[in-house]
């Protein structure tokens, strides 16, 4: 029983992978994600300058999932892309993505032309949803910058590339969404990043857990399974089959996982559940998922992939 994919016509062992941010921000983590029996890894969303994000407490784990206003701290491109680089030499028939995020087309750009001028050779992935920089709105939810940052670039850049999207929660955004992504020769669509601006609060001292934001911060794990697997197979339903889909968000057993793939889902991406068990997580998950093919009789991913029933 396989837990193989493929995807932006690469070929990965395993499915799963850690989601963006999620020990991803140095050599330290990302060597752990390596190591691990995860498919492969990508780093946290790479800024045109380091960022040290937001002041702490700025992530707290929630019995049901987490919370978190990092504020996109991070060691800067070259930074990573060294790293993957090193990775590229010492582990070289395996596919690396490298997550970016600009705070404006010129940044985006500017990014681009940095991994075009380097010697990756793996996916990027676009981040257009990162909810926790005071002042600077979702991407993901303003279409029109959607379609410009698109256009600039794939003029721009030729490489694999996909976008890590927000969650929607109208039908009708859906629809539009997938009209402008449908116009790009984008690898993948990675749904979803944490459900922006929620709030924990701790009820004993009648205070909200993380300091940034007044305590609003992403919301991941149990909370945003049911978003995640929609926004899934939203995608999946409207997308070019071109166009693949990482999916992201709920993912804390195999059976999780089973059913991102059945919305239509190529990868599966683990984000609060590996942070609070750690790289090794990803042995339980596979043996998890392939218990679950097992039981329905499947043997690789494109047995069941996209193939949800409805009671229409
Ligand atoms: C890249 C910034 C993000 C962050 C962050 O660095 O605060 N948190 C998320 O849940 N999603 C993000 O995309």
């Amino acid at each position: 029983i396989s837990t193989e994919t493929t995807l932006a016509g690469y070929h990965f062992d395993n499915c799963f992978m850690n989601a963006a941010g999620v020990y991803c921000y140095d050599a330290a983590e990302l060597n752990q994600v390596q190591a691990s029996m995860a498919g492969t890894f990508v780093t946290k969303s790479a800024t045109v300058m380091p960022r040290s994000g937001n002041p702490e407490p700025r992530y707290q784990p929630t019995r049901l999932g987490s919370i978190n206003s990092m504020g996109l701290p991070n060691e800067g491109l070259p930074y990573y892309l060294d790293y993957v680089s090193q990775q590229q030499k010492a582990v070289p028939d395996k596919t690396y993505f490298q997550s970016i995020t600009g705070f404006n087309i010129e940044e985006d750009e500017q990014l681009l032309a940095q991994i075009s001028a380097s010697d990756f050779k793996g996916v990027v992935e676009l981040n257009l949803s990162c909810p926790n920089v005071p002042g600077k709105p979702q991407t993901g939810y303003d279409f029109e910058m959607v379609e410009r940052i698109l256009t600039r670039v794939f003029t721009v850049y030729h490489g694999p590339l996909g976008v890590k999207l927000p969650p929607y929660f109208d039908i009708v955004h859906f629809d539009q969404m997938a009209a402008i992504l449908n116009q790009f020769p984008l690898a993948f669509v990675n749904s979803v990043n944490s459900i922006g601006n929620g709030l924990k609060i701790d009820v004993a001292t009648e205070r909200v857990v993380i300091k940034p934001k007044h305590g609003f911060g992403g919301i991941g794990g149990d909370y945003i399974k049911p978003t995640a697997l929609a926004n899934v197979h939203a995608f999946y339903q409207r997308l070019n089959p071109a166009i693949q889909i990482i999916g992201t968000g709920g993912i804390k057993s195999g059976q999780d996982a089973f059913e991102h793939i059945l919305c239509g889902a190529s990868m599966v991406q683990v984000g609060t559940a590996l942070q609070k068990e750690g790289p090794i997580i990803f042995e339980r998950l596979t043996r998890e998922l392939q218990t679950s093919m097992a039981q329905k009789g499947y043997t690789k991913l494109s047995d069941f992939r996209g193939k949800l029933q409805y009671l229409d």
